[in-house]
C-alpha cells in the first residue's frame, strides 16, 4: 500500500489558500495518479459494499480501516510539513496535534451528473475536516451562511485534498451543484463523470 510508505516522507506539496474563505485550503495533487489508483483498489478490496452498484455511501466510525489510517497519517504529515516550512495556518494547533486526528470516514460514490446539496457538516464533528477527490473533477461551491450572495467556487480535481476549518467549516455551506451552469471552470464545462470522495472527520468527545 503506497500511501503507507508515503506517510513518513511528505514531499513539498502545492498548497493553495482560497483567499475569499478563511480556513479553506486545497492541496493540489495530494496523491499522484498511481497513488489514487492504488487507494481506489485498496478501498474496493476492503470495503465490499463498494462493489454493490446500489450503494453510494459508506461510513465508518471509531476504528478506521487501514487505508483510511494511512491516508490520515499522510494528511497529518503534509499539513505539518507545510505549516512548519511556510508558517501557513492550515489547521489550528489543537486540531493538528489531537489524537487520533480523525476517527470517522465517509466514502461518497457519485454517478455521472450527481452532486450533493448545500450543507454545513454536522456539529457532532469537530473542527478540521478533509475531503479527498478521486476519479473525476467537480466544482464545489461555498456560500456564506451570513450573506448568501457571497459564493466561491473551487475546482476539485482527482488527487486534490480540500481542508476546511474554522470559518470555512462553520460559517459557509458547501455543495456540488450539477446544474451545467454551475459546472463550468475557466469558461469550460467540467465533464460530469463518476466520482469518489473520501471525507475524514473526528467526532466530538462527550464530557
Ligand atoms: O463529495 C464531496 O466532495 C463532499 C462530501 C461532503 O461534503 C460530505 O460528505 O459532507
Ligand atoms: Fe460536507
Amino acid at each position: 500500500m503506497i500511501v503507507a510508505r508515503m506517510g513518513s516522507s511528505p514531499r513539498g506539496k502545492q498548497w493553495e489558500h482560497v483567499e475569499e474563505v478563511e480556513g479553506l485550503w486545497i492541496c493540489r495533487d495530494f496523491l499522484s495518479n498511481h497513488e489514487q489508483q492504488e487507494l481506489i483498489d485498496d478501498i474496493e478490496a476492503v470495503e465490499s459494499w463498494f462493489t454493490n452498484p446500489n450503494e453510494n455511501q459508506a461510513m465508518r466510525f471509531g476504528g478506521l480501516p487501514l487505508w483510511a489510517l494511512n491516508l490520515s497519517a499522510l494528511v497529518h504529515s503534509c499539513v505539518l510539513e507545510e505549516q512548519l516550512s511556510k508558517r501557513s495556518k492550515i489547521l489550528a494547533r489543537e486540531v493538528i496535534s489531537r489524537e487520533p486526528l480523525f476517527d470517522q470516514m465517509i466514502v461518497n460514490s457519485y454517478k455521472p451528473l450527481e452532486g450533493i446539496g448545500a450543507h454545513v457538516d454536522l456539529l457532532r464533528f469537530e473542527d478540521g475536516i478533509v475531503i479527498l477527490s478521486l476519479v473525476s473533477s467537480r466544482v464545489m461551491t461555498f456560500k456564506s451562511c451570513e450573506d448568501g450572495s457571497r459564493k466561491v467556487g473551487v475546482l476539485l480535481r482527482p488527487g486534490d485534498l480540500l481542508v476546511m476549518s474554522g470559518e470555512a467549516r462553520y460559517g459557509w455551506t458547501h455543495e456540488i451543484n450539477t446544474n451545467p451552469a454551475q459546472q463550468i471552470w475557466d469558461g469550460v464545462p467540467v465533464p460530469q463523470e463518476s466520482r469518489i470522495s473520501v471525507t475524514l472527520r473526528r467526532l466530538c468527545r462527550q464530557n
